[in-house]
């Protein structure tokens, strides 16, 4: 990077010499050949195939490698893995005995650590600080088969996470505590925290394993067990190959308005149905639907103009070999909405005006002006800049900036499916799926802005329409299996999606036991989702509503009162063995919720707090207490 003085000194000739590399540069990746993949998969590929393809990629046979080291990656949405393929690819460039094989966390049931000699794992945090959604189960049974330990073992973990969120890293924390237990040792290398895809300090963690692989002498090992494991145990199950890099291309049935929107503040939400039939796609009450959106052309367009760019220039994309038009990787593959440090840091670097540099030096101070990312970082000004902008708005911030398409793709978030709970029972129609999207829309610089994935299914695509999505299992959020335990579902907004579902289901096994709803919006006329299935099922006696309209009164009044003012009836039904679910705003709503949780059974059962709030962990722990919550 080119320093402060040189900048200072000597800028018009670096600026020249630097829209000259750009512009070579540009026309080098436009007359690249497109390239296919390595990693091609065929649509014939078995999912154990699929595996031990990408188990094997780093550690070919030909090589008689045998020392093993096993990269295990537990992932959302695949930067762990990412990072996984990177230390296996460093290992086997640097170290000739060195065998590394990846896995995803998902398969392991056919890891069999008495065999291994070392394992690395590279694990992100998702939702309110929890373990990737497939991970869970293996996270689960090695915190809990104690006699499955294995001394021997050495590990380190990369933890994956973004100080935005209030529980950093927390899903490679639990990992690395239960690999301290499993194994009774500590790691052979520290575990590494990373903030937001940070290359650079990933790199670090990928040396220090490196340079202690090399400097150990593994023992010989049984290579070929993990590879017949899976070979045996891994069987195609038809709806399991769905997933956020194979997603169901599923036609859009209808979509309707549940809401009435008549000013700029009134909340739009609507109803959106899939047509399954066919597709073998499988899923359960309490799970959810991701959707794979792409982004409003709108914003593409906007890119595209404040990169000056030929829309068409080829660019390598993201996770690939594949090199692909510029305009199509962005509006497919990039959050255009993330500002990350180190695009900043290099539009930064980029300024090639001295209105840009005074600007910049004003927002940042003068040392940020050499494109140091860790300097940037630790700047808050890049903190209350970066979360009000979208990455055209950094761009457009600094006009003289010169950046390529390669810089915008290599500095992006890769843009990531978005989870909705679904509102429809398999039991009653098995060929549909549906969910309710709160429609994102608001104004930023006054240019009108808009959620991914809402405003795609809202705006961008009609009946018929193919969108691409896959289920995300959630074995957390759960009906009892017993149809005759009372049910206590507690929600707000779309939080009341997975109860439609709950009650369609109920209403179908004819479940006896009681279900009481307690749902929360603004306005009775405006946003009570679902009203007339909800008013309907509480007619028939299938369901018990409570109701918290917050802006129809002068004093505000939310689902938390209602609990409480019913809270007898809740003790009662907690009392007699009742499951209770919590879903919607993780922030506000469900700590409320949980507060008034605690003083009604503090009340009911006539104990303490500190009491009440024992009795909440047990019920957790038997999974009576079941919390679907999201970061709004
Ligand atoms: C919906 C969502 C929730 C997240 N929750 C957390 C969190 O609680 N703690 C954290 O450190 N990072 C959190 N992250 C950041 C991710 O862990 C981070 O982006 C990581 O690089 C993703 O890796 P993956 O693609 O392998 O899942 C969250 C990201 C998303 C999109």
């Amino acid at each position: 990077m080119v320093s402060v003085t040189l900048i200072l000194l000597g800028f018009s000739a670096v600026g020249l010499c630097y829209v000259l590399w750009c512009i070579i540069q540009t026309k080098m990746e436009s007359r690249r050949d497109l390239k296919i993949p390595k990693s091609f998969k065929s649509s014939k590929e078995t999912e154990a195939e699929k595996a031990i393809r990408e188990m094997k990629e780093f550690c070919p046979e030909e090589d008689g490698r045998t020392q093993n080291v096993l990269v295990i990656y537990a992932t959302e949405y695949g930067f762990s893995k990412e990072v996984a393929r990177k230390v296996a690819e460093v290992l086997a460039d640097r170290i000739p005995d060195v065998a590394p094989r990846i896995i995803n966390a998902v398969h392991y049931n056919f890891i069999d650590f008495s065999k291994e000699q070392m394992c690395l794992v590279c694990c992100s945090t998702t939702g309110d600080g929890v373990i990737p959604t497939d991970s869970k189960e293996f996270y689960d049974l090695m915190s809990t088969e104690q006699d499955r330990s294995a001394p021997n073992l050495k590990f380190s973990v990369c933890a994956l996470g973004d100080r935005g969120y209030p529980h950093f890293c927390r899903g490679g924390h639990l990992f690395h505590s239960v690999l301290e237990s499993y194994t009774g040792s500590k790691p052979f290398v520290e575990m590494k925290e990373i903030d937001q895809e940070d290359w650079e300090e990933i790199e670090e963690w990928v040396e220090q394993v490196a340079g202690q692989v090399e400097s150990m002498s593994l023992e010989e090992a049984d290579s070929d067990y993990l590879e017949e494991a899976i070979k045996e145990g891994l069987h195609d199950s038809g709806d399991s190959n769905y997933s956020l890099a194979n997603p169901l291309h599923a036609p859009l049935q209808c979509k309707r308005p549940l809401t009435k929107v008549e000013s700029r503040d009134d909340k739009e939400t609507i109803h959106v149905e899939f047509d399954l039939s066919g597709s073998g796609l499988k899923y359960t009450c309490g799970d959810a639907l991701g959707i794979i959106a792409s982004n409003c052309p709108d914003e593409v367009n906007a890119l595209i103009e404040a990169l000056k760019c030929d829309p068409q220039t080829l660019v390598k994309a993201p996770g690939n070999d594949l090199y692909l038009p510029f305009e199509e990787i962005a509006l497919n593959s990039l959050d255009l909405k993330a500002v990350k440090p180190d695009f900043v840091a290099a539009v930064l670097g980029a300024i090639t005006s001295e209105d840009d540099r005074v600007y910049a030096t004003k927002i940042f101070g003068k040392s940020t002006l050499s494109g140091d990312v860790h300097h940037l970082k630790a700047n808050p000004a890049f903190h209350s800049f970066a979360s009000a902008r979208f990455m055209v708005d950094v761009l457009n911030s600094f006009p003289s900036a010169k950046v390529t398409p390669k810089i915008v793709v290599e500095h992006a978030r890769a843009l990531i499916p978005r989870f909705y709970s679904i509102s429809s029972s398999p039991n009653r129609d098995e060929n549909v799926v549906s969910i309710a999207a709160a429609v994102v829309r608001y104004e930023l610089f006054d240019v009108p802005r808009s959620g991914v994935a809402t405003t795609y299914l809202a705006d961008r695509v009609d009946e018929l329409d193919l969108v691409k999505l896959y289920i995300q299992k959630n074995n957390n959020f759960r009906l009892p299996t017993d149809d005759e335990k009372p049910i206590i579902m507690i929600g707000a907004g779309t939080g009341v999606a997975p109860y439609v579902a709950f009650l369609q289901d109920r209403e179908i096994r004819r479940a006896t036991g009681e279900a009481v709803l307690f749902f929360g919006c603004r306005h009775e006329d405006k946003d009570f989702l679902y009203k007339t299935e909800l008013q309907q099922w509480s007619d028939e006696g299938i369901v018990e509503l409570y109701t918290a309209f917050s802006r129809d009164t002068e004093k505000k009044v939310y689902i938390q009162h209602r609990m409480e003012e019913h809270g007898d009836r809740v003790w009662k039904l907690i009392d007699s063995g009742a499951h209770l679910y919590v879903c919607g705003d993780a922030n506000q709503m469900a700590k409320d919720v949980h507060q008034a949780l605690r003083r009604i059974i503090s009340t009911g059962a006539a104990i303490s707090d500190k009491e009440a709030d024992a009795y909440l962990e047990d019920l957790e722990k038997k999974s009576r207490y079941q919390r679907d919550v999201w970061l709004s």
